[in-house]
């Protein structure tokens, strides 16, 4: 938007209010704006909103300024609206975030020690509610910053453009639509991805009371799971509490499971002029900042100014005078990581063509490559190298990629391999495991708008006390609540069958950050003296991802065998994950800490068979921990059971070196140390390349 005050008479504007869907390719809200239907639309204004309430803005020259003079100003309408909306959210237990000091996440339940009255750091900042850890680590903010400006770049060479704020998403597309309407122009509607969890249907709740004031609708894309909503064959409240059941139904849908992605928009409607009023009121990106260097600089300074548990960057104070931000810069990614996550749409396509072949090219002029798909299911719990699995997720999680895209991609690569008789019934298993694998991304989806249907037991225990037994909320039909059993320390089992749960609320313990020999401190810093927790935990702070594998060990060691509150870690994950996903991230570790959708209620991984199993030659541990470099490869898991001459040999045990005894051992661990087991097998010769059953991959 160009800053202007003239009216544009029988100017229409379509507005699209970007989330989690930083992409132009199978667009819903895009398409429809360029649709037949639409020819009346003039414009169209995609907006992106850096949110104040999850990542760290104040070092955004002008940003804390332009919020201090709102505050001097008094408030605005939105503000007013706020309230009224606050004070509903009040009756739902919840309110939105950055206006309590109990943040929103957590409805209920008790244990967790609060590590926010504990640690005395005095840190500010948007935290977690448990562990106080950063929302958004310096991974996952690079990966958004590059999505957001990828998307910019995509939208303008298309003939349109990108309006990049900073603040709160629903606040400043109140405020841009208030200004637009107040320069005469006609505002079609405001449209937005749906979301079914807690802090996004307050945001979106928020958005819908704002615009009402300016007589502008909210429409809800319903755009973020594989398959098409309205094709599922069952009602989402009747969704099966287990995977196995919900997948057959949905695959027995069979070549309508995946639709087709809508046709791509080649040219973009024009943003409309700027109203010059808006920039009092929004603090919109404009000259340098709209260099994506200079706001990654700000955006990452507090993040590096203070490396999360694990993380083993040096601590770098924030620039304090320009000379010094001149010469900032972005620590390069680890060159150990599992793959070099650029974000953005661009690079997310790029990375399907690398794995699932192109779409044009080739003999048979249809396209070429694959090889990485036909292996898929062959390699996919591996732990080294970017070969293994898809990496697809962090893409999906900010939406630059769509879950249809994807599943539409599997499909083209199965087609094209069954014209060149290539998809024999081993590489058909494997390349239909992508899809697979993406349906347990729409089952936690599912599930979660499920339950967030469903009050918690605690949640509408409260509300009936408060409303003397009249359901509050206020809900469209059809649209999800805000009370969500996800958050809860008893999980969705609290409603679903909490017999069957082995533990109780008070089994859950708590922990104590301060302490550097506290468990879960020494499991965050990837110290605890158990070789693959600590790669696992070491790699997923150093760069943002870990394994499926590795996270399915971590999160069972972490609610199965040290019984410690399984919400901080989910928490500590959703700060280093790049491809952090509400749905994704809670629901797999209530999934494992025994309080989800897992039919085996207790499932506790053996950490020793786990890494015989998935990394036979230590080669995984050993890029993580160079630590355990001198030390006999049969005992590169167990270096507690190499004789104490050799530890010391070896450099463990010493002052600031690895630990020369674990955190813990389980007497069911015995019989996989390597005096009971041969020698370790050559490389590629492993349990990786073997098939077991559905994700799990048999038992643990
Ligand atoms: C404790 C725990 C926390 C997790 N947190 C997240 C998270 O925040 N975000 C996230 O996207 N995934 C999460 N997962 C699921 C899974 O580990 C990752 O999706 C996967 O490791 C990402 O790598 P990939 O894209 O190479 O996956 P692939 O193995 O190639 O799978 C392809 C896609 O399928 C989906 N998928 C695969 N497994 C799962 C699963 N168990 N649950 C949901 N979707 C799945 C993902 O979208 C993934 O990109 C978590 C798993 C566990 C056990």
């Amino acid at each position: 938007m160009s800053a202007s005050n003239k009216p544009g008479p029988s100017e229409s504007v379509f507005v699209q209010l970007h989330i989690n869907d930083l992409r132009t390719t199978d667009s819903p809200a895009l398409s429809l704006a360029h649709s037949q239907g639409k020819k009346h639309i003039t414009h169209f204004l995609p907006i992106y909103v850096f949110d104040e309430r999850i990542l760290p803005l104040d070092c955004i020259p002008g940003f804390s300024a332009s919020r201090q003079t709102k505050d001097v100003q008094g408030k605005t309408s939105i503000d007013k609206a706020e309230k009224e909306t606050e004070e509903d959210a009040e009756e739902e237990e919840i309110k939105p975030l950055g206006q309590e000091d109990k943040p929103s996440r957590t409805t209920t339940n008790q244990p967790a020690t609060k590590d926010r009255d504990h640690r005395s750091t005095g840190r500010v900042g948007p935290r977690s509610r448990l562990g106080n850890f950063w929302r958004v680590g310096r991974h996952r903010a690079k990966f958004l910053v590059e999505t957001v400006f990828d998307l910019k770049k995509t939208y303008e060479s298309k003939g349109g453009g990108l309006i990049i704020a900073c603040g709160k998403p629903e606040d400043v597309a109140v405020k841009v639509v208030e200004s637009l309407v107040k320069s005469g122009k006609k505002v079609e509607g405001v449209w937005t991805q749906k979301e079914v969890t807690t802090e996004e249907v307050t945001l979106l709740r928020h958005l819908r009371h704002g615009l009402e004031r300016s007589g502008v609708e909210l429409h809800l894309v319903d755009s973020k799971p594989m398959i098409n909503p309205s094709d599922l064959p069952f009602k989402i409240e009747d969704i099966p509490g287990v995977f196995t059941s919900f997948r057959k139904l949905v695959e027995a849908l069979g070549d309508d499971m995946v639709r087709d992605p809508l046709p791509e928009v080649k040219k973009v409607k024009p943003l409309p002029q700027r109203p010059a009023s808006l920039s009092k009121d929004v603090f919109i990106l404009s000259g340098e900042l709209l260099i994506m260097d200079a706001i990654l600089r700000y955006i990452l300074a507090p993040l590096i100014a203070e490396p999360q548990f694990g993380d083993d960057l040096e601590a770098r104070p924030i620039p304090q005078t320009e000379e010094e931000w001149k010469t900032y810069t972005i620590p390069p990614l680890d060159p150990r990581s599992a793959h070099p996550f650029i974000g953005g749409e661009t690079s997310g396509v790029a990375r399907l063509d690398d794995y699932l072949g192109t779409l044009t090219g080739g003999k048979h002029g249809k396209g070429e490559g694959g090889s990485k798909a036909m292996s898929y299911k062959d390699t996919r719990n591996g732990m080294v190298g970017e070969a293994f699995s898809t990496k697809f997720s962090g893409w999906l999680a900010n939406g630059s990629l769509s879950g249809r895209y994807i599943g539409w991609r599997v499909r083209q690569l199965q087609d094209r391999l069954r014209e060149e008789g290539k998809l024999d019934k081993h590489v058909a298993g494997n390349v239909y495991w992508i899809s697979f694998e993406l349906l347990w991304r729409d089952f936690f989806f599912w599930t979660c708008e499920r339950f967030s249907h469903e009050p918690s037991y605690t949640a509408k225990k409260n509300n009936q006390r408060k409303n003397k037994g009249q359901p509050s909320g206020e809900a469209l039909p059809g649209e999800a609540g805000t009370a969500s059993s996800l958050f809860n320390l008893g999980g969705w089992k609290e409603v679903l069958r909490p017999a069957e749960s082995q533990k109780t609320l008070g089994d859950w313990k708590g922990f104590n950050l301060d302490d550097p020999k506290d468990p879960i401190r020494r499991l965050m810093e990837g110290n605890t003296g158990i070789p693959f927790l600590d790669a696992c935990m070491r790699e997923l702070a150093i760069t943002g991802f870990m394994s499926n594998r590795g996270r399915q060990n971590v999160a069972s060691f972490w609610g199965t065998d040290l019984y410690v509150d399984w919400r901080v870690g989910a928490e500590i994950f959703e700060t280093h994950l790049i491809d952090f996903d509400v749905c994704s991230n809670w629901g797999n570790w209530q999934y494992q800490a025994g309080v989800g959708n897992d039919p085996r209620s207790y499932r506790q991984f053996n950490q020793i068979k786990q890494a015989n199993d998935y990394d036979p030659d230590g080669e995984y541990v050993l890029t993580w921990i160079p630590e355990l470099g001198q030390v006999d490869r049969r005992f590169v898991h167990t270096p507690w059971l190499i004789s104490d001459a050799e530890k010391k040999r070896c450099g463990l045990g010493t002052p600031g070196g690895y630990p020369s005894s674990p955190l813990l051992v389980q007497p069911q661990w015995k019989k996989h140390y390597p005096s009971n087991r041969a020698p370790p097998k050559p490389k590629n010769d492993n349990k990786q390349n073997k098939n077991k059953g559905p994700h799990q991959n048999g038992k643990a």
